[in-house]
């Protein structure tokens, strides 16, 4: 097996020590209502507000002794490289579709002017049809048909959400394939950070999945239980197929000997595992009430190609098994009151990340479920997110752990 690389993550709860994030940036001013449903947002967040409140969940990071590290320092250092800022343009380009030979080329020879940091902000942000100087070209039938449109390459509202393009398993990487169609060119972002980027030692980091895989995995359903158990949630976003192969993938080439698949309900509103369930301490999680029995649970180990299938009667002996504990705690979100609950769900309350044993970051919002918590016995880190949840998403979803203590 491979060894030495940066990345290590063998729980949910160790100390955090490294962390990869995105401050929202320009994107989130390109949100109109007309394209808010595609671009999975439910309403249009204020940018300056939101950076705040996202600085503020950087700085509880740091005051708690980890690096918090961010995706645009990350690729535009790779970017100095000509070569790869070469092949990073041609690749955005090809990945954006946008079917016009000229076009195209036009696009890449104006990308090509830019400073590393310029392209990395267009990348993110999108390029505008008036940014672009003209071409001299004969007009396509796109520019007519499309006209209303106003991008040639799509803002990316949703990279604030770092966790879902890509996770760290054991010490390895998975880049993730995400299943919406707005969000796959985060994934290539951080191949070339994966392939390209000293930090991440791309040579003697082991890469569990890549995003041109044919089945869909997203981050938010990965959950690293332990050294030896991962839980991926099946769910709107992530595929049988997909959770089948990464795990015989970590079972031949790593650590992990057990993998808990864990379906839950295909909504938005539960998008990712992570959206119903998080871990908080040792033998604790928190969970939206009722999911408990409406998920059902298989135990995956190694098999010959695929793995084997064993079902599970309960979340919570899965849990208990997979763990080799007692007993576990699911502290339910809401104080199990259903309508609280779902309130405060749809405002990221069970998506909570632990920055150690016992202790988590989450929204203040969620009142109920903080205190909740608290009475559990945990240490609960509020931040302020009015403008951060309105992309659907908390402390976790907006955070990629690089690097944990082990526990
Ligand atoms: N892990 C997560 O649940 N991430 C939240 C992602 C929200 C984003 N607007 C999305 O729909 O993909």
């Amino acid at each position: 097996m491979l060894n030495g690389g940066f990345l290590n993550i063998t729980s949910e709860i160790g100390k955090l020590k490294a962390v990869l994030l995105h401050r929202p940036g320009r994107e989130l001013e390109r949100l109109t209502p007309q394209y808010l449903q595609e671009l999975l947002f439910d309403d249009i967040p204020w940018l300056n507000r939101m950076r705040q409140e996202h600085d503020g969940f950087a700085k509880v990071m740091t005051g708690r002794g980890a690096d918090v590290y961010y995706y645009e320092e990350l690729l535009e250092e790779v970017l100095k490289n000509k070569d790869i800022h070469e092949s990073f343009v041609e690749d955005l380009v090809k990945i954006c579709n946008i079917g016009n030979e000229l076009l195209e080329k036009g696009i890449i020879e104006y990308l090509l002017t830019k400073t590393p940091a310029e392209t990395v902000e267009i990348a993110i942000s999108g390029l505008h049809k008036d940014d672009l100087p003209e071409i001299k070209r004969e007009p396509c039938l796109l520019d007519y048909i499309k006209q209303e449109y106003r991008f040639y390459i799509n803002p990316l509202p949703n990279l604030y959400f770092t966790r879902d393009p890509g996770t760290v398993i054991g010490q390895g990487l998975s880049i993730n394939k995400m299943e919406m169609s707005a969000r796959n060119r985060e994934t290539m972002f951080l191949r070339y950070i994966y392939k390209y980027n000293p930090l991440f030692n791309g040579k003697n980091t082991p890469q569990w999945y890549d995003y041109n895989e044919k089945h869909s995995i997203e981050g938010g359903d990965i959950l690293v239980l332990s050294d030896k158990v991962v839980a991926i949630g099946c769910s709107e976003r992530t595929s049988a197929n997909g959770i089948e192969i990464l795990a015989q993938r970590l079972f031949e080439n790593s650590n992990i000997e057990k993998v808990l698949a864990v379906k839950i309900p295909f909504t938005r509103a539960y998008m990712h595992l992570d959206t119903v369930f998080t871990m908080v301490d040792y033998d604790k999680f928190t969970i939206y009430p009722g999911i408990e029995d409406r998920v059902s649970v298989y135990e995956l180990t190694k098999g010959r190609k695929m793995p084997k299938i064993t079902p599970i009667d309960t979340l919570e002996n899965s849990l208990k098994s997979a763990l080799g504990l007692p007993a576990i705690k699911l502290i339910k979100t809401g104080r199990g009151d259903a309508i609280t609950a779902a309130r405060e769900q749809w405002n990221d309350a069970t998506n909570t990340l632990a920055v150690a044993p016992g202790v988590i970051i989450t929204y203040n919002r969620n009142e109920i479920s903080n205190e909740y918590l608290r009475n559990n016995g945990i240490e609960v880190i509020e931040i302020e997110g009015s403008e951060l949840v309105r992309g659907r998403g908390g402390p976790r979803c907006m955070s990629m752990p690089l690097v944990r203590e082990e526990l």
